[in-house]
């Protein structure tokens, strides 16, 4: 490739918690199998974040281009599923061993398809189990399950999958560490015009248009998904930046939040987004009773909802359902006050109304936590401007 333009030096917006999304082409580079030679410098990169108080999930990919190697008659022609499956299988545990050879952190290893973090339940059960490692500081290595998830593995997309991820630990930001420097207005690769695009205001489609497939025999989804990533990514409010893994100065700068990359803003703000989003998914029949003291504390003073504060449960709500809150209103009358994610079902809440969170567990044998319903999952009526509040 000929000398392109060099992407200039600009500030990383502030972040304390991100998802590093790591391409196959920095671990596995083309057809060598598992390599240190860039993930040293992404793992002293993470490593200083952790050493100063940050969280990073990390997303690695390089399942498949790791497990080729290994299988015996390994052959760059079989493209089966069922061969880049066993390569992903195979290849999956030496990926995670790898990061752990180079971190002095405790990681988990985090398998998820797209499908379950589209059913609400278990991307609740993704979320709960994510915040529980990081707040234990242990790193959650995530990848594709691509033993299961055969349209994902031909896709190949960890880009959107690290963007989903990003949202459901409410990171700050999204890093996407790849082997180009950064968006260029066309790929580079076949054309050598292509000029450096540091900082994308928004994702409009002329941005999309610039970007083309993969580079590498083990990259999959080319600048296309990373963009794609960028554009979910910034619509849940977190901006993305995407910068050369393979070039140590630029990992090493990025330590001191000094970036040689591209910065995808968004105009969303991390609130605005949620708030979008609690007023449009729509609420099932159904609600959630709680005392005068609990809607004091909802309103006022930005709690969750605990069991203490629960009188009853209406309908057959699921667990991850959006319901809403109802308190006293005047004349006797309910009047409803917020609507939120709740984390038990109707009958569970039922059987859990009134009671100490300690007694969560004793009553049903199981908890999902302490909450009911989470803050962070919350909205109230008058902050979403919804109805007038009645019933
Ligand atoms: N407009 C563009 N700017 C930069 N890179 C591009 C662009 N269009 C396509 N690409 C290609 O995208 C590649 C990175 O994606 P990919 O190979 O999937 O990597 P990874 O394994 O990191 O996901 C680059 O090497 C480059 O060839
Ligand atoms: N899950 C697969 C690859 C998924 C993927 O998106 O790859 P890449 O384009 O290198 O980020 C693996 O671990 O090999």
């Amino acid at each position: 490739m000929t000398q392109l333009r060099a992407f200039r030096q600009q500030t990383v917006p502030p972040w304390r918690r991100a998802v590093l999304k790591v391409g196959s082409s920095l671990i596995a580079a083309d057809g060598g199998g598992l390599s240190t030679r860039y993930a040293l410098g992404l793992a002293q990169f993470i490593t200083a974040c952790h050493a100063s108080g940050r969280e990073i999930v990390l997303v690695s990919s390089g399942a498949v281009a790791a497990g080729r190697l290994l299988l015996k008659d390994h052959s760059h022609e079989d493209t089966s599923s069922a061969a880049r499956q066993a390569m992903a299988a195979l290849g999956q545990t030496q990926t995670v061993g790898l990061w752990q050879r180079l971190l002095d952190i405790p990681l988990a290893q985090v398998l998820l398809t797209h499908d379950d973090l589209r059913n609400r339940r278990r991307y609740l059960n993704a979320r709960a189990t994510l915040s529980e490692l990081l707040r234990h500081r242990v790193m959650p290595v995530v990848n594709e399950n691509d033993t299961v998830a055969v349209d994902e593995l031909t896709l190949g997309d960890n880009d959107n999958l690290a963007a989903i991820i990003a949202a459901l630990v409410d990171a700050d930001m999204l890093l996407i560490a790849t082997d180009i420097d950064g968006l260029y207005t066309a790929d580079p690769r076949s054309n050598p015009e292509a000029e450096p695009v540091n900082e994308v205001p928004e994702l409009t489609p002329e941005i999309m248009a610039m970007a083309g497939a993969a580079g590498s025999s083990v990259g999959t989804g080319g600048m296309r998904t990373k963009l794609e990533a960028a554009q979910k990514a910034g619509a849940a409010g977190i901006e993305t930046i995407l910068f050369n893994g393979r070039d140590s100065e630029v990992v090493s700068l990025l330590s001191r939040d000094l970036l040689h990359g591209t910065l995808l803003r968004t105009k969303a703000t991390r609130l605005q987004a949620r708030k979008y989003w609690l007023r449009h998914v729509p609420a099932v029949p159904g609600h959630i009773e709680v005392d005068a003291g609990a809607m004091r504390a909802l309103n006022e003073e930005g709690a969750s909802l605990l069991p203490k504060g629960i009188l009853a449960a209406e309908g057959q709500f699921q667990r991850g359902d959006m319901v809403e809150i109802v308190g006293p209103g005047e004349h006797g009358a309910l009047q409803s006050f917020a609507r939120g994610i709740s984390q038990y079902n109707a009958a569970e809440i039922n059987r859990i109304a009134r009671c100490h969170t300690r007694e969560i567990k004793p009553r049903l044998g199981y908890s999902f936590g302490e909450n009911v319903v989470h803050r962070d999952d919350l909205a109230l009526v008058r902050e979403l401007d919804l109805t007038t509040g009645d019933l």
